[in-house]
């Protein structure tokens, strides 16, 4: 089992990686629970509910199970179940239990911060994706106009990763999880960019390699987010492809493509723009090959309204005053921040279609 720490701003976590640790979340958990809640989805629940409610030997455990997807992290969801905290009699010493991907972990992380003031929950993270979500405290709910946007900051108490979960993703999860992997890289470790777009992915990817990717990429998240919790700057890198990857996905609807399918967009795009206004040398072809090779939807682009796309942009959280902020990228590993106005945001979309996307 790998181990990592991470210094939150009021307690030091651990992220545990280990094959088949769901066997055994309830002895690894540190400290006592009278009550728990296991929060999951219906994709996840037929697979590894009940292997992890089985791995508690005392306490009350519940469950709740919302639907599979991004449409279930949002207010109805939420009440439903902060109603259920409130009527299985949770209180302030219970314990909350998110096992799934991303939508699961900002969920019930979010279901945790705010139940009674907020109340302990530990990460049991199911995808690969969730190698970025379970780690660092952000957890939210979407509205319509748009990601993540009522949400907070709160920590869980424990990650316990459990690599044997990844085995039953399909490919597009893969794929999609890769895209924060490739952000990571960017961001800071070049080596790990190329390392990964060096490679062909595919449903069996070696046990070894994967968890070595998805320590890399918690350990690049994890030493910025001790350095900055709560995003008042350079978390703010963290957000490298989402200004345009969360605009296209509130615009096409939540769920229509994954949250990395969107990211790794919005990549190319932070990729071009670097390149256009910073006269970075940047992968751009390369990237592209490589999420053209692995069936991306690279074309989703396409059908989605330029200016609809820029009124979101302009909604993101890094935006202020409606001035939008990009995470650019000097070089690779070297990310910085730069404003844009409407037009010129809208000129560089239109030419990234143009020139790369077509
Ligand atoms: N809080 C953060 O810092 C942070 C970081 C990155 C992304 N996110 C959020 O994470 C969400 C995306 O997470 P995600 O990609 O994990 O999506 P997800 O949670 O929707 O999971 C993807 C799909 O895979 C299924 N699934 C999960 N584990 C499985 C398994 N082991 N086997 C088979 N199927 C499985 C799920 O049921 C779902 O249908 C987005 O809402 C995004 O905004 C948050
Ligand atoms: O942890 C962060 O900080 C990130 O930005 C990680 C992102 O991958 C993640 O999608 C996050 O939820 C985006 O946050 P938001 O504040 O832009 O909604
Ligand atoms: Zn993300």
């Amino acid at each position: 089992m790998k181990e990592l720490s991470i210094q939150a701003s009021n307690h030091l976590y651990k992220v545990h990686i280990g094959s088949g640790l769901r066997h055994s979340i309830g002895s690894l958990i540190k400290g006592s629970y009278p009550q728990i809640l296991i929060i999951t989805d219906s994709e996840v629940a037929p697979l590894y509910l009940e292997d992890v409610k089985q791995s508690f030997s005392e306490g009350r455990v519940d469950t709740a199970v919302i639907p599979a997807g991004e449409q279930s992290k949002c207010m109805h969801q939420y009440e439903q179940l902060l109603t259920a905290c409130i009527e299985n009699g949770l209180d302030r010493n219970s314990l909350v239990v998110a096992l799934g991907g991303g939508v699961v972990g900002d969920l019930a992380g979010f279901v945790a911060a705010t139940y009674m003031r907020g109340i302990d929950y530990i990460q049991v993270p199911t995808t690969i994706l969730a190698h970025d979500s379970s780690v660092g405290g952000k957890v939210a709910i979407n509205h319509e106009q748009g990601k993540n946007m009522i949400g907070c900051f709160y920590s869980p108490t424990q990650v316990l990763y459990d690599i044997e979960t990844l085995r039953t993703l399909p490919f597009y999860e893969i794929r999609s999880g890769y895209a924060e992997i490739v952000k990571h890289g960017c961001l800071d470790n070049p080596g790990l960019f190329k390392d990964v777009i060096s490679r062909k992915l595919t449903s069996d990817i070696q046990e070894e390699v994967l968890i070595d990717h998805l320590l890399q990429g918690i350990a690049i998240k994890s030493a910025i987010v001790e350095q900055d919790e709560k995003e008042k700057g350079v978390r703010k890198y963290l957000n490298l492809g989402h200004t345009l990857g969360h605009a296209i996905e509130s615009e096409a609807g939540y769920g229509r493509l994954t949250h990395g399918e969107a990211v790794a967009i919005g990549l190319l795009f932070a990729m071009y723009v670097s390149r256009e206004k910073l006269g970075a040398d940047m992968p751009i072809t390369e990237l592209y090959d490589w999420l053209e090779q692995h069936g991306y939807p690279l074309d989703a682009l396409k059908s989605l309204n330029s200016s609809h796309l820029i009124a979101r942009m302009k909604k993101d959280k890094k935006s202020s005053a409606g001035i939008v902020n990009m995470v650019l990228l000097q070089k690779l590993g070297e990310p910085t921040m730069m404003e844009f106005q409407d037009q010129e945001l809208n000129d560089l979309l239109n030419h990234f279609q143009e020139e790369v996307m077509s």
